[in-house]
């Protein structure tokens, strides 16, 4: 990570205002993202729905049989040591680890069948991967590659893609930083752009892999201001954490998982 340099700081400090400022700006996003994903025929379905699925990578079954639901507006922490599958889970539920059992749906798609799942309002910040120094792509770059995908290509091109990064990173409390490559960034502020990517398209769930990992505690607690103002707004939280931390009073539910599967009697809403 990065040392932080005195203006270093002083941007912590300013961020850590804005993402308190963010709040009302959170929750219009909020409202505008209702607005613009609700239809008659839509029942709101549970943004998560995994029901006993197990995962088997290599030779090792890395999930046994675990359910989880994850109802709009909530905000669930995935917790658990070292390799009890809380990274394998997610990356199950986003389809990105086929399950070899069991099903999971994405709001209220099958995630094999990735060409139904409405995946501009879903939002994943991966566990934290550094970025090699020299890494020419600026802040305000990062974010709007968020816009990038094989849905309507055309859409989000030129001054609108580029408005729609700036607003993303003004979430985050880094507008003032979007010209800057994201490699002289501290590492809290890097975690916060990849945030930012994820917000781009206004989703209406977010998926962090510990968002907290490797950040020292002002910048921990400038990410649980801005999470705080986009959990008010209605955003649903999959946060996968070592410790809840600074993020204890956005944490609605807790499940527990131990060697690949739900610790029983965890998660109160357990439902196969
Ligand atoms: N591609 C893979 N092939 C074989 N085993 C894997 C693979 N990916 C993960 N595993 C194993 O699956 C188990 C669960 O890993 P996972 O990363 O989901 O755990 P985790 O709870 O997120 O751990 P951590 O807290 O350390 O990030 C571990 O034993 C890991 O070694």
């Amino acid at each position: 990570m990065p040392t932080r340099t005195g203006e270093d700081k002083g941007t912590s400090a300013r961020t850590a205002d804005n993402a308190g400022a963010s709040a009302g700006q959170a929750a219009r996003a909020s409202a505008h993202r209702r607005h613009a994903h609700s239809s008659p025929l839509d029942a709101s379905p549970d943004p998560v729905r995994v029901s006993r699925v197990s995962v088997v990578l290599g030779s090792a079954v890395v999930l046994d049989d675990v359910s989880l639901t994850v109802s709009p507006g909530e905000s669930v922490a995935l917790l658990g040591s070292n390799g009890s599958g809380k990274s394998t889970l997610v990356r199950t539920v986003l389809g990105l680890v086929p399950a070899a059992s069991g099903t999971v749906q994405l709001m209220g798609a099958d995630v094999s069948r990735r060409s139904r799942v409405p995946w501009d309002r879903v939002g994943y910040v991966p566990q934290r991967v550094t970025t090699s120094a020299g890494v020419p792509a600026t802040a305000l770059e990062v974010v709007g590659s968020g816009l990038l995908g094989p849905r309507h290509p055309w859409r989000d091109r030129g001054r609108r893609a580029r408005q729609r990064a700036m607003d993303a990173l003004e979430v985050v409390g880094l507008a003032d930083r979007a010209r800057d490559p994201v490699h002289v960034l501290s590492g809290g502020q890097a975690q916060r752009v990849l945030i930012a990517r994820a917000l781009v398209r206004d989703p209406d769930l977010l998926v962090l892999d510990e968002p907290l990992a490797g950040i020292d505690r002002a910048s921990r607690e400038s990410l649980a201001s801005t999470l705080a103002a986009l959990h008010q707004g209605g955003l649903t939280l999959v946060t996968v954490l070592h410790e809840t931390g600074e993020l204890t009073d956005i944490i609605g539910r807790r499940v527990l998982l131990s060697d690949g599967r739900v610790v029983p009697g965890s998660d109160p809403q357990e439902r196969p």
